[in-house]
């Protein structure tokens, strides 16, 4: 039985764990974390306001779907306290993602840091690694619930970030292109553009677009609902108890 402990749990994702583990005979919910809950247990589940305060109780994996101001500080925490790390909030600098599997190599604990636990997103950025080879000239649109905080998407970074290492560098668009309103041409990342939308009804959406001469090639993927992600975190927490290093990316554990 892998003893688990949810971080963020009133959150959209956090309440959407909670659901997936309680649904997983393999799984046990040890504790709930978050600072704005006011109930003390749920269902016999003791709920903490303070992480010091999870160490009271026997927990295996630290599932984190919290805020990106303080994922970094929940993680270190976590790794410090030989707890696996499962974390899907997005906002981390890749200094913080260095550090962080730098630790979990000092402490022989096994992590996973997934910007996106959809198994689709997963294979979109796989095939964009893929295309980048032969289609240097791309463009990222990621479109979202207009409650998310950080932007770009922790997906459309990692995102570019595979893409990086494939594509042939260049500065995409008119060498002499100007942006009559600022922000026109979206965010430049190694010579590339991401967008960003937030529109209410959306929930979590990727397009990456390849233009070349005479064709174009779109990768498309949809999240509809959250239960896309619990897949790829039901893996996560099975996964991270067997190994003793933290991993950035999901596709580093299927
Ligand atoms: N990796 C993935 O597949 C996915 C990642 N995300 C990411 O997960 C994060 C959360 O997204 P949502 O659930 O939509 O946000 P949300 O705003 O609905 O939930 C965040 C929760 O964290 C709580 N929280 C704030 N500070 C905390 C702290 N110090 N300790 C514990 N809990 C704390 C809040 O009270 C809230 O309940 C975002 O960074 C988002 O980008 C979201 C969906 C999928
Ligand atoms: O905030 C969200 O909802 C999501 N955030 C993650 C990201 O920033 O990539 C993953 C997914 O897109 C949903």
């Amino acid at each position: 039985m892998i003893k688990v402990i949810i971080s963020g749990f009133k959150g959209r994702m956090g309440s959407t764990a909670v659901e997936m583990v309680n649904n997983d005979p393999k799984l046990e919910l040890a504790a709930l974390l978050d600072p704005f809950a006011t109930e003390k247990e749920v269902a016999g589940v003791p709920v903490f306001n303070d992480k010091a305060d999870v160490l009271s109780v026997a927990t295996d994996v630290w599932v984190d779907f919290t805020i990106p101001d303080v994922a970094y500080d929940n993680t270190k925490f976590a790794l410090e306290n030989k707890i696996c790390p499962v974390v899907g909030t997005t906002g981390f600098t890749e200094a913080q993602i260095t550090e962080l599997i730098a630790l979990s190599k000092s402490k022989k604990v096994g992590g996973l840091i997934a910007p996106n636990f959809a198994i689709g997103a997963i294979l979109v950025m796989e095939f964009a690694k893929k295309a980048a080879q032969y289609f240097p000239d791309v463009e990222i649109i990621e479109l979202h619930h207009d409650n998310k905080k950080d932007a770009p998407s922790g997906t459309a970074i990692k995102t570019a970030e595979l893409i990086k290492e494939t594509r042939t560098y260049k500065k995409q668009g008119a060498a002499d292109e100007v942006e009559s309103i600022p922000g026109a041409r979206g965010a430049e990342f190694d010579g590339m553009r991401i967008h960003s939308v937030r529109l209410p009804g959306l929930v979590a959406h990727q397009e990456v677009i390849f233009g070349a001469k005479g064709e174009g090639l779109t990768l498309r993927h949809d999240s509809y609902d959250r239960v896309s992600f619990m897949g790829g975190v039901n893996l996560g927490i099975k996964k991270v108890v067997n190994i003793d290093t933290l991993v950035y990316g999901l596709e580093h554990l299927l």
